[in-house]
């Protein structure tokens, strides 16, 4: 299992080492020893997983409020997807930058996404999964998001606006200048 720094601070791309034989192959996808020995006290409370039809299908940014702001770990067991994080805490250096990377079935990758950032995707085939370890639990309440589409956030999305299927709530979003101070 390797694990390499992103150009964010603490945003992890990891990925599990694949033992092949005739039959395909094995991988151990999770370790807590070596998870937490790079990401620090970490522990997970839920597991997601969310299945998407079309290819340009978007779904995000979001984040939790505190106190239940999420961690995610994310990965893409089936499809191929463009995953991105945004920095949302105020004392970051890189405060509004974002991260993205292609997740998929066949390269394996998860991205660690601490609390803190946005999360969001498109997927770039039709058919995708997603399944992701939460570090809290989902609460309705504190759900929060910014909008895909914030030209601010300079994200180069492989869709364009016509053409993706995303949410009425994320078509709503608020753009990062109208979001206000989320997290320190
Ligand atoms: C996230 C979540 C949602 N729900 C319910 C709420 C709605 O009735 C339905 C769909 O929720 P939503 O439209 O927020 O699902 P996504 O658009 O996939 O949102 C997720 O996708 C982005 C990329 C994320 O990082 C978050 O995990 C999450 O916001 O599932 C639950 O019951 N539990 C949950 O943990």
């Amino acid at each position: 299992m390797q694990f390499e720094r992103s150009d964010i601070p603490d945003l992890l791309l990891i990925t599990p080492k694949r033992i092949g034989d005739d039959r395909g192959w094995f991988s151990e996808t999770f370790r807590e020893d070596r998870f937490r020995a790079e990401a620090g006290d970490v522990s997970f409370v839920q597991h997601n997983q969310s299945y998407s039809r079309a290819m340009g299908t978007v779904r995000g940014l979001h984040f939790q409020l505190a106190p239940k702001a999420q961690g995610k770990l994310v990965r893409c067991p089936r499809g191929r997807i463009l995953d991105v994080a945004v920095d949302l805490r105020s004392s970051s250096p890189t405060y509004g930058r974002h991260h993205a990377v292609e997740l998929s079935a066949e390269n394996g990758r998860q991205l660690w996404i601490p609390p803190g950032f946005a999360h969001g995707f498109c997927t770039l085939v039709e058919d995708c999964e997603i399944a992701y370890l939460v570090t809290d639990y989902y609460s309705h309440e504190h759900d929060r998001g910014l909008n895909w589409r914030d030209p601010d956030l300079q994200i180069d999305w492989p869709v364009d606006e016509a053409d993706a299927v995303t949410s009425p709530k994320d078509r709503q979003l608020p753009m990062l200048r109208d979001l206000g101070r989320v997290f320190d």
